[in-house]
Formats: C-alpha cells, sequence, structure tokens
C-alpha cells in the first residue's frame, strides 16, 4: 500500500465523559478536497483542530507524508488555516496582514512585496495592499484570511466554516473562487461545514461525520446513490423517509410493511435487520411523482395534501401518510396537476421501483 499523504489514524479526544472525536480514520491525497460535512457537535471542529495542533488527541496519530506531526508545534506545522469569523489584525493594513507569515518567517522585504502580491492577485484583491480591514465587505475581508493562509504555500489548508458569516449571494460567489484558488494552486483542503449543498459544491470527497465518527466518505454521487446508513441517507439529499417495519429479510433484500398493511417488496436493505424491526422506506425526490391514480402495487401509497408552496421553477406539495409520515414531492413548473391543488386533496405518491431502498432506524 502506498503511504497516504495526509493520514488521520485512529484520531480519539474526549473532554471528560464527551467523546468529541471517536476513532476518526481517513488517508486523504495530495492535492484533494476534502471536506468534514455533519450537524453541529458532530466533532468535525475538533478533528480539525489536532490537523492544526490547537489540541492534542488523546489517542491516535496524525501523518503528513508518512511523518507524524503530533509533536510539531501548531506554527511549525506548515498548514494554512481560515476559520469562520474574519481573523484579521484589525490595526494592520491589508498587505500587513498577509505579510505576517511571512515576517515570521523572517522572509526579505522584497519577496515579502512579491508573495504579497501574488496572494492577493489570486484572491482578486490585486491593488488592496494600504486598505485597513475594517473599510472592507465580510467577503472581501475573507478573502484576505484566505491570501494570508496560502501566502507561504503550504501544502495543507484547513477551513472551518470559512463562509458561515456570509449572506447565500456572497456564499456561492466566494465558493467558486475557492474551487478556481484549489485548482491553480493544488494546495490539499480540509474543510468544514455542516452545509451539504456546499459540501456538494467544493468537495472532491466527503467525509460524513455523526457523533463524532466518519459514517461513510465518498464523492457526492457515490453518498447520493449508495448511502451506507440511515444518517447519510438522511443527510444528503431531500429524500422522502416512510415509516415501517421489516415483513422479512432474505441477505441485504427485504420487504417492508406499512401501518396500513401495504408491502414493498424485494427492496436493498442497507445494514443489518431482522423481521419485525422498525425500518424507513427511502425515496429520492426525483423518482417520486404525484398522480390522481394509483400506481403499480409496492410502488404507490395513498397520501393526502398539507400545503403547497410555489418555488418559481417548481411547486412543493406537502403530503402526510394515513399514518401520519410527512413528505414533500415537487411538480416541476407547467406539471398538470400544479396549480389545481387544494389541502385535503386525496392524491397517490408513486416510485419507480428501483428507487425505493430499506433502512433500519438508527
Ligand atoms: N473544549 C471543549 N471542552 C469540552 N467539550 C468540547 C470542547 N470542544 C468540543 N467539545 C465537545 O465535543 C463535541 C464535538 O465538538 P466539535 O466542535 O468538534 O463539533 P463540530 O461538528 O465541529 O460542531 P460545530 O459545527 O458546532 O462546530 C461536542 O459535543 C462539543 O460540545
Amino acid at each position: 500500500m502506498t503511504t497516504p499523504f495526509l493520514h488521520i489514524n485512529g484520531i480519539r479526544k474526549t473532554y471528560g465523559p464527551v467523546v468529541a472525536s471517536d476513532h476518526v480514520e481517513l488517508a486523504i491525497s495530495e492535492g484533494e478536497f476534502m471536506t468534514f460535512l455533519g450537524p453541529s457537535g458532530s466533532g468535525k471542529s475538533t478533528t480539525l483542530y489536532i490537523l492544526a495542533g490547537f489540541q492534542d488527541p488523546t489517542a491516535g496519530d496524525i501523518k503528513l507524508r508518512g511523518q507524524s506531526i503530533l509533536s510539531t508545534p501548531s506554527h511549525k506545522r506548515n498548514i494554512g488555516m481560515v476559520f469562520q469569523r474574519y481573523t484579521l489584525f484589525p490595526h494592520l493594513s491589508v498587505g500587513e496582514n498577509v505579510a505576517f507569515p511571512l515576517r515570521v518567517r523572517r522572509m526579505g522585504q522584497s519577496e515579502i512585496a512579491e508573495k504579497v502580491k501574488r496572494a492577493l492577485a489570486l484572491v482578486r484583491l490585486d491593488g488592496f495592499e494600504d486598505r485597513m480591514p475594517a473599510k472592507m465587505s465580510g467577503g472581501q475581508q475573507q478573502r484576505v484570511a484566505l491570501a494570508r493562509a496560502l501566502v507561504y504555500d503550504p501544502p495543507v489548508l484547513l477551513m472551518d466554516e470559512p463562509l458561515s458569516a456570509l449572506d447565500k449571494k456572497l456564499r456561492e460567489e466566494i465558493q467558486v473562487e475557492i474551487r478556481r484558488i484549489h485548482q491553480e494552486t493544488g494546495v490539499t483542503i480540509l474543510y468544514v461545514t455542516h452545509d451539504q449543498e456546499e459540501a456538494l459544491r467544493l468537495s472532491d470527497r466527503i467525509a460524513i461525520f455523526n457523533k463524532g465518527k466518519i459514517e461513510q466518505v465518498g464523492t457526492g454521487p457515490e453518498l447520493y446513490a449508495n448511502p451506507a446508513t440511515h444518517f447519510v441517507a438522511d443527510f444528503i439529499g431531500d429524500s422522502a423517509f416512510l415509516s415501517g417495519e421489516l415483513a422479512g429479510v432474505q441477505g441485504n433484500r427485504a420487504a417492508l410493511r406499512f401501518a396500513n398493511g401495504q408491502k414493498v417488496v424485494d427492496i436493498p436493505l442497507h445494514g443489518a435487520g431482522r423481521q419485525g424491526q422498525a425500518a424507513d422506506l427511502m425515496l429520492r425526490p426525483e423518482r417520486v411523482e404525484l398522480s390522481a391514480e394509483a400506481g403499480a402495487e409496492g410502488a404507490s401509497l395513498p397520501v393526502t395534501v398539507q400545503d403547497i408552496t410555489f418555488l418559481g421553477n417548481c411547486t412543493a406539495v406537502a403530503a402526510r401518510t394515513d399514518w401520519g409520515d410527512a413528505m414533500t414531492v415537487r411538480l416541476n413548473f407547467g406539471h398538470p396537476l400544479a396549480g389545481r391543488l387544494a389541502r385535503g386533496d386525496r392524491l397517490h405518491v408513486r416510485w419507480s421501483p428501483e428507487a425505493a431502498h430499506a433502512f433500519v432506524r438508527g
């Protein structure tokens, strides 16, 4: 096996009784854009801070090109870092902020000027050297922070929710910039977010964190097409989950029975399960339609319309099964049912049989 570029090797971190990172194991390739995605408190930042050297792990190791970096102090790890909130020095100009890591490294004045100019050009802030941070927008300040983190060409850049303080439009603009910078510099990026759309836009691969552990690692399409667990299936994509119980299990195929007695047979079962266990049927939104007529047996359920919301290119229809499970189905603009629905209407949710997956309740 070849040595991974960056190896997070069984990292565990506890704070008293709280297990923040629980044997996190991950190999990252040189130049890869890896995102840690998960809900608040799932251990993403803790793992990143251990990489940065701000925290020591309780157990495990971090290896860069096969060498442990745990005993190297944070400022000597040569790892760039951009945080949630702008962390510029307010009393220093943009140029001095970006120059700071080079001054610490005792670089010569002309080389500093050259590198600062190049780093500011990279984040499209050419000519902003003399501006003070307080006179810049949030997005500009975050780009200065990015220039400062990249100015000494670190092999690894860590980013902890760097866009969470910005509004949606600005966030999307800077996401495009971050992708471009990643491609231009080839720096290996580890990026923390709880926003699945951001993760999907930016990453080569995504590690899904839950309760301190990585539940699954894969590309966006891999995670969407083959979620390993209920949690991953729920976290990536807007899926409907309809509750029932396992009516029969054969290997990794199962039959699932809903509370109204209807059955869905021969569907993939993710994770171990046995007959009688509570389980959910997962339906991805693009394989689901609403119709006035029932569909094929085992691929159709009656529902009641709860709410109708026009969203421009589509209409979101919130519906409920007879046993109270909620789901939302989107009708494309111009769909024959859009504009003709009212609360309380009885309709049928229909899906293509290959779109149904069973997940045992976690
Ligand atoms: N210094 C600390 N002392 C005690 N507990 C901590 C400390 N730092 C983190 N924790 C706990 O460890 C767990 C993981 O926290 P962490 O910040 O890594 O999660 P996260 O996924 O990055 O969440 P967020 O997106 O909210 O930052 C949480 O339960 C948190 O409360």
